[in-house]
């Protein structure tokens, strides 16, 4: 396996460099800023990808603030989804909290839009994503984020949280997977 990690990470593309995706992060915070001043809002770490990207966005962010997780994975260390399987419901109480839910990837948007539907359930008044990369898809997704970092072609990306068969989460910068064109 880690040949198999090793080969995917020397031939792969790089999409964006650690300086571009900071500077993306830079702004994400400024507009979440800005939009979420005065809402005390519980802040949803979606793991494990939106581990590295609420790190990091979370010390950019200047307003007073909760933090808990969850998790709803699809592609359980494939580079294909399949069905949600709920592995983690966030400990504190979703009722009448402002949230802001940040992820990773926003793909095929099955996996926030399913995430969305159940903070709604549990009675959050507002529920705002953001998530650090968007794919161009040729369709329509059954969501939009309201903070966007990078919009990224139709490819198998990993780095800054995003992971191939589990590994690479790690690396510092947004990599396509070669042969993924
Ligand atoms: O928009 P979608 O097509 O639904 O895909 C996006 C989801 O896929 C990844 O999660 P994954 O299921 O791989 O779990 P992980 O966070 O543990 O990597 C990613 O972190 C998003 O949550
Ligand atoms: N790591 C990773 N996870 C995903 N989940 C949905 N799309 C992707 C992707 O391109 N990379």
């Amino acid at each position: 396996m880690l040949k198999e990690i090793q080969t995917v990470q020397a031939t792969a593309d790089l999409i964006y460099s650690e300086a571009q995706v900071e500077a993306a992060l830079d702004r994400m915070a400024l507009a979440i800023n800005n939009e979420l001043a005065g809402s005390n809002p519980l802040v949803l770490c979606v793991l494990n990808g939106g581990i590295v990207v609420a790190g990091k966005l979370l010390t950019r962010l200047k307003i007073p603030l909760n933090i808990d997780s969850i998790n709803a994975s699809r592609y359980q260390n494939q580079t294909s989804g399949g069905t949600i399987e709920w592995v983690l419901k966030p400990g504190m109480p979703l009722r009448d909290r402002t949230l802001l839910i940040i992820d990773d990837v926003l793909d095929e948007g099955i996996t926030l839009a399913a995430i969305k539907a159940y903070c709604l359930e549990q009675g959050a008044t507002a529920v705002y994503c953001a998530v650090l990369v968007d794919k161009l898809l040729d369709h329509d997704k059954p969501i939009r984020a309201d903070f966007v970092g990078l919009q990224v072609e139709n490819r198998y990306l990993f780095g800054y949280g995003m992971d191939y068969k589990g590994y690479l989460r790690n690396a510092a910068g947004i990599y396509a997977c070669k042969g993924d064109a």
